[in-house]
């Protein structure tokens, strides 16, 4: 018997209940179920990152960074891994970023445990072309995740009207993550190597965000074709500085699969099959997206609107 298993993911009732009745509806041929009392206990510990991640088995250390990761040989540090991002729609590559950095991170760093993975969709008010309502994003990436015993999905970025910056969302889910947790995780900022890339652009990120994010959570950032992270950290002043800090991993199977060719794709009807989840195709058709490019944005990224006026 096949089945899908609604894991513990951060959503509103409102949102889960909706999952819920798409997923049921949709595979009830296909043997989907989610018995009803996990669904509900999950509604319950939805309050809180720290009540569904808890788990206090590991020793922890408090702030460490790469540089020193390697001195504190008999304590373990609880980590969790964040990727920021459009999901405009989730593919299988951001599902396989998590995969490769959790086992890079325990092949080569034995104090860390990865102990949970979470997908951030980004808010409407990021402002990005051809983004779909922030409910639609959130549901194919609960969609896709139904499956994972570690990823889970973070909806509170992008419940939010206006964009909030990366090392906010960090700070924020680090928060929730340590209430009354006694020794606290780290929460590290997953990427690809684009997003590395980006930090160079003027008035998108600023300075202070970029070495925050970097030392005080820590930066992994995944190989992407066209993309060489290690000359963007070279020919950068501010990331040669941080670069004990920036771990680089290379993934196995490098390609260039973007939420834009997927988008392209279905614009011209030809199959996304094999490059996202089934369960995400099923959700697009099911409710028409992307089959029609929306009107071209004017306005720029909320980022480069907000970083300009603080200079002013
Ligand atoms: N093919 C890929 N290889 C490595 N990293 C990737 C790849 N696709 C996406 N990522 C990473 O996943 C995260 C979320 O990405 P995002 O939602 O912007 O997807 P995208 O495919 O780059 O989007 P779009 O095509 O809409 O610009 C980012 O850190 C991005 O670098
Ligand atoms: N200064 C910042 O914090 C900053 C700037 C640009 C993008 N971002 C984030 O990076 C991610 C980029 O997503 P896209 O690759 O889809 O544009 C988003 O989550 C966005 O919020 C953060």
């Amino acid at each position: 018997m096949s089945c899908c298993r609604l894991s513990s993911q951060l959503v509103t009732l409102s949102e889960y209940q909706h999952l819920f009745n798409y997923l049921s509806k949709r595979y009830r041929s296909r043997n989907f179920y989610a018995p009803q009392q996990i669904f509900q206990s999950r509604i319950t510990e939805q309050k809180s990152v720290m009540s569904i991640c808890k788990d206090r088995n590991m020793n922890v250390v408090n702030d460490i960074n790469f540089s020193n990761i390697n001195h504190n040989q008999n304590e373990k540090q609880d980590v969790y891994l964040v990727a920021c991002g459009s999901f405009n729609p989730i593919t299988f590559k951001h599902l396989r970023m998590f995969e490769v950095v959790r086992d890079f991170l325990h092949a080569h760093y034995s104090q860390i445990s990865v102990k949970g993975g979470f997908l951030s969709p980004v808010s409407d008010g990021y402002g990005k072309a051809e983004l779909v309502d922030g409910a639609h994003r959130r549901a194919m990436c609960l969609a896709a995740t139904a499956n994972s015993s570690w990823i889970q999905v973070l909806t509170w970025e992008s419940e939010k009207e206006t964009w909030t910056s990366t090392v906010d969302v960090l700070a924020h889910y680090e928060k929730l993550l340590n209430e009354n947790r006694d020794r606290p995780a780290r929460i590290m900022l997953l990427c690809g190597a684009d997003i590395l890339q980006s930090f160079v652009i003027k008035d998108l990120w600023l300075e202070n965000d970029i070495r925050k994010i970097v030392q005080k959570h820590g930066l992994v950032v995944v190989s992407r074709p066209s993309y060489d992270p290690h000359v963007v950290i070279e020919n950068s002043g501010l990331l040669s500085d941080l670069k004990d800090d920036i771990l680089v991993v290379s993934e196995l199977v490098e390609d260039n699969i973007s939420s834009t060719i997927i988008r392209a794709a279905i614009r011209q009807k030809q199959s996304v099959k094999y490059l996202i989840p089934d369960s995400v195709i099923d959700y697009i058709f099911e409710h028409n997206l992307y089959f029609v490019r929306p009107p071209t944005l004017v306005k720029e990224l909320a980022p480069f609107e907000i970083h300009r006026k603080l200079q002013t």
